[in-house]
């Protein structure tokens, strides 16, 4: 399928997939990917459990406000993802941490409460995939096979550890007034952990990436499933952990939502999941032993390790960021 993104079917994970894989994650950064063995019924069943939670009042979500472990309830306006332009975000979101043996870490709403094992199995497999992804990433890089080799990176992504790893949903209300269209319903940012994978609705679109290359945005389309049985093709895009440890070759790019004019007229909401996938939080993020990354000696972790300062772990690189975004105080 030709598209402003490459689809990249990763049901049959070869060597040309990840080589493709690569290619997307270090040119652009985003992708689609298809095959990842999600049904439409998985998917479509977390995005109704979303409706349901956001369709309550505002005093009933905020039982259940975001905590300091990044946790909980965001409410309209409360997180300024683009720092520069110092105003809240219009939308809402909730945040689910790691589970544990099938069973939430944190105090669940009813919509969710209700449904909790459908979203321990539904953020699992999206952990799982991206462990597919990273080892994909890892042949490409021709990782060395003496220090982990394909797994080198999902061995550092275990999913029983503690991580900064999110299964995020988002409700973006429709817009009523005209000038909608210029409004921005998620500022620019990038990601912060690993890789995000994103589901989005048709017709629901919104999503724009910086193109380095052109310094254009680059609206990315909502694609249609490919048969009845899978779900859409879903965006994976690179973030600042994966990004960083790479030294730059893989790149994390700038993106943002807004609602593009046809959305407005039709005044239509727009709800989208992601999942922030994280090194696990004691991950050092210290040179990764491949050819096509040691060579770039004045970037990333590799310009780190080589200043001798400390090296950092995902988890203090993530306590920073968060940091930033909600006001705290370190
Ligand atoms: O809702 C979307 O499409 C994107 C959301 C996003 O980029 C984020 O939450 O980091
Ligand atoms: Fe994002």
């Amino acid at each position: 399928m030709d598209t402003v993104l490459p689809v990249i079917d990763i049901s049959n994970p070869t060597v040309e997939a990840g080589q493709k894989l690569y290619e997307a994650a270090a040119s652009l950064g985003f992708v689609f990917i298809e095959g990842s063995g999600f049904t439409s019924d998985e998917v479509n069943q977390v995005f109704a459990v979303s409706k349901e939670f956001f369709s309550q009042s505002y005093d009933e979500k905020q039982k259940f406000a975001i905590s300091k472990a990044n946790r909980g309830y965001s409410c309209m306006n409360r997180e300024v993802l683009d720092t520069a332009r110092n105003q809240g975000d219009p939308k809402e979101a909730f945040n689910f941490g790691q589970f544990k043996d099938d069973k939430a870490m944190q105090q669940l709403p009813q919509a969710f409460s209700n449904f909790e094992q459908g979203i321990a199995d539904f953020q699992k497999k999206c952990h799982m995939t991206c462990h597919k992804l990273l080892d994909l990433l890892a042949v490409a890089l021709q990782v060395d096979p003496a220090q982990g080799g394909d797994e080198w990176f999902s061995s550092r992504h275990d999913w029983e550890k503690v991580s900064g790893s999110i299964l995020r949903l988002l409700y973006y209300p429709a817009v009523s007034n005209s000038d909608g269209e210029n409004e921005i319903r998620a500022g620019a940012h990038t990601d912060y952990g690993s890789m995000t994978l994103l589901f989005q609705r048709e017709g629901q679109e919104g999503l724009e990436v910086l193109s380095p290359a052109t310094n254009d945005w680059i609206a990315i389309p909502a694609l249609p499933a490919k048969d009845s049985k899978s779900c859409p093709p879903i965006v994976v895009n690179i973030a600042d952990q994966l990004s960083f440890w790479s030294a730059g070759v893989l790149k994390s790019a700038v993106h943002r939502v807004r609602f593009p004019l046809q959305q407005v007229r039709l005044g239509v909401d727009r709800y989208s999941m992601a999942y922030f996938c994280h090194p696990a939080d004691d991950t050092l993020l210290e040179p990764v032993p491949s050819p096509i990354i040691q060579s770039l000696e004045s970037e990333g972790a590799n310009a780190a390790a080589k200043s001798g300062d400390k090296v950092l772990t995902a988890g203090e690189h993530l306590i920073r960021r968060l940091a930033a975004t909600y006001s705290w105080k370190q």
